[in-house]
């Protein structure tokens, strides 16, 4: 068992950093352990255009912790007016990285999402010929499917038929949660790549109901079965590189979380590394973590890989119940725990 793990430094391919005060409470967490980071531009209003996506990067780089050297990566958010020429213009001037779609209704503030894939699909011509990521949370939103099976429904509905009209297409299927998304990855070509989420490989859909409704283990996608937790722990610690580290960390204040309509989403940025690292190391893959976390991301992207490394150490590592914050308190994921793993900084 090893005392301590040095890996090249990481970078997380799907944060939600918000905006206002709970932008510079949040954003600290996800700079201390990442290079860089995917940030959704699922705010309200929503990031739709070059120029507010350089907005709003400039509102991140303003609240980063002093002497941060994080990069956030800027994501578009569709909808079914997206301009192809003002998307293409951003990712040539390297503000955009990325454009994400939100089926509308899918997820937290998805409302100005897209109503249906075909209204887009000019826009993903252009992507497919520019190679520009396409990022998308998979879920169809028909009330009659059922909330199980909306990822699985999605690949059928959607997804497939996109990969054959635009077989180029860069697509990251983010925070993945069940074994047809794996195998769907997996058979596609080598512009598929998925995300998976710190949680999603650690709880099942019972988390959700253990003991009394549990707030704090709901996101969207929803956790699955059993049988897919363990699909999603194969496809990270297996070796691929078509998946890669995405936390989908997505802080929300306890109040919103703590109600009668409770708002979807985990915030799992304090304690990512650890999160993985446990993971890993219970699947006998340590070994792999570095692929998964610092290496498969980039190279999907085209990016280069980060020069530093970070350093974690077997340490008992208590996860605080909340995190105080001016924008609200936070439970983060895992409150109350205590890991193995601690996160030690530069190594
Ligand atoms: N994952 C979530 O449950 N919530 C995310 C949105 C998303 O990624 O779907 C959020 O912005 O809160
Ligand atoms: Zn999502
Ligand atoms: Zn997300």
């Amino acid at each position: 068992m090893p005392a301590q793990l040095v890996i090249r430094r990481p970078d997380d391919w799907h944060v939600h950093l918000r905006d206002g005060a709970m932008l510079a409470d949040v954003v600290g967490h996800t700079a201390r352990q990442f290079a860089r980071a995917i940030v959704m531009p699922n705010l309200a209003p929503p990031v739709t255009t070059t120029a507010g996506a350089a907005a709003y990067r400039d509102r991140i780089m303003a609240a980063l912790p002093k002497g941060s050297d994080f990069g956030p990566l800027m994501a578009l958010y569709l909808t079914d007016g997206t301009d192809p020429a003002d998307l293409e213009q951003g990712f040539a001037l390297g503000i955009l990285t990325a454009a994400k779609l939100y089926p509308a209704h899918a997820t937290t503030n998805s409302a100005h999402g897209v109503t249906d894939v075909r209204n887009i699909y000019p826009v993903l011509d252009r992507m497919q010929e520019i190679g520009m990521p396409f990022l998308v949370h998979g879920e169809v939103t028909d009330g009659e499917i059922d909330i199980f099976d909306r990822e699985a429904v999605f690949i059928e509905r959607v997804l497939g038929p996109v990969l054959k009209d635009f077989p180029a297409l860069k697509v990251v299927f983010e925070h993945i949660t069940t074994r047809e998304a794996v195998q769907f990855v997996e058979s596609a070509g080598p512009n598929v790549g998925a995300t998976i989420t710190p949680h999603h490989l650690m709880i099942n859909r019972n988390a959700l109901f253990a003991g009394g409704i549990r707030p704090h283990a709901y996101c969207l996608p929803v956790a699955k079965r059993e049988v897919h937790r363990l699909a999603l722990r194969a496809a990270a610690t297996g070796g691929s590189a078509k998946f890669f580290l995405g936390t989908d960390t997505a802080p929300h204040q306890v109040a919103a979380k703590e109600s009668a309509c409770g708002c979807a989403g985990i915030f799992c940025a304090p304690h990512a590394l650890e999160s993985y690292a446990t993971v890993f190391e219970e699947e006998g893959a340590l070994d792999r973590l570095e692929a998964f976390a610092s290496e498969n991301g980039p190279r999907f992207y085209g990016l280069p890989l980060n020069e530093g490394r970070v350093r974690l150490e077997r340490a008992e590592c208590l996860v605080p119940e909340r995190i105080a914050a001016d924008g609200g308190a936070v439970v983060p994921w895992l409150a109350g725990e205590t890991l193995r793993w601690h996160f030690a900084g530069a190594a």
